[in-house]
């Protein structure tokens, strides 16, 4: 078969294995409940939702991953998708990879989602995933930064103020989002390179970037924001009696 008559498969990798200390003391924050449904259960579904997505990985806290098979086995997921659960790691970064590492033979895109961003509309996974098909071997959704950002020299020791060392131009910057978008081989290779060197990014596409590869920008969306800290919850359950309102007319 040609490269070209090859049936594109895109496969998603959620990590899921995150305490969520930031959210406050309570169940790992994936399996928290938005509107009564755990919101890695949300994210499954976002990713889902969109019809080229054919595998959902999903990364669990290291000693849950039985725990999350038996939840997303009880939740109604399309059936089009399949989807398997394996273990995480102690970082974001190591539990990805472990994710990479699960999936088969034959996928030549791959989606990277946190499990705490469970309201990505599926416009914006569509959108990424078809710049990579159009040829970018890193995708990133993003929005404009609302608020000015300054770069600070950390205080040396507690207590002591931090000083401002530099502004960068507001208007070049971007927050970027996930689900964040791949080549396949570009990903495992820029992996398994950043865990040579025993460096790190705090996303995926930060470790595409240091292989010097190019990193596209599409836009993000605001329901896509990352449930972080507790305010977080009270946004997110204020979109989902958005949806139900608007869902009812
Ligand atoms: N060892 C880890 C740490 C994080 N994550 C996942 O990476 C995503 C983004 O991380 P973040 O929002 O920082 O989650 P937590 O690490 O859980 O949050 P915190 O830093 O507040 O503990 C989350 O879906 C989280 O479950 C993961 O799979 N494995
Ligand atoms: C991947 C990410 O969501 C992009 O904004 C972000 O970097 C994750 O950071 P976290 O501190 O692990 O939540």
């Amino acid at each position: 078969m040609s490269d070209e008559a090859r049936p594109r498969r895109t496969a998603v990798v959620i990590p899921a294995a995150g305490r969520g200390v930031r959210l406050g003391p309570g169940a790992p924050k994936a399996l928290r409940a938005l509107s009564g449904t755990p919101m890695l259960v949300h994210a499954v579904r976002a990713m889902a939702a969109s019809r080229a997505v054919s595998l959902v990985v999903v990364v669990a806290p290291p000693d849950g991953a039985a725990e999350v098979k038996n939840l997303l086995d009880a939740h109604a997921l399309p059936e089009r998708t399949d989807y398997r659960v394996v273990p995480g790691g102690e970082t974001r970064q190591e539990s990805v990879r472990l994710g990479l590492e699960a999936l088969p033979e034959g996928i030549s895109t791959v989606l990277v989602h946190d499990a705490a961003r469970p309201l990505v509309p599926v416009d914006t996974v569509d959108a990424v995933i078809e710049a990579v098909r159009d040829g970018a071997v890193a995708v990133v959704p993003a929005l404009p930064v609302a608020d000015t950002v300054k770069e600070v020299e950390p205080a040396e020791k507690p207590g002591d103020p931090e000083q401002v060392v530099a502004t960068p131009v507001r208007a070049r910057l971007r927050a970027v989002q996930t689900p964040q978008g791949f080549d396949h081989d570009t990903l495992v290779d820029a992996h398994a390179t950043v865990a040579l060197t025993g460096e790190g990014a705090t996303d995926d596409a930060g470790m595409v970037e240091m292989l010097g590869a190019p990193v596209v920008v599409v836009p993000g969306h605001e329901e896509a924001f990352k449930v972080t800290r507790p305010l977080d919850l009270v946004l997110a359950e204020a979109v989902l009696a958005r949806r139900r309102a608007n869902d009812g007319f």
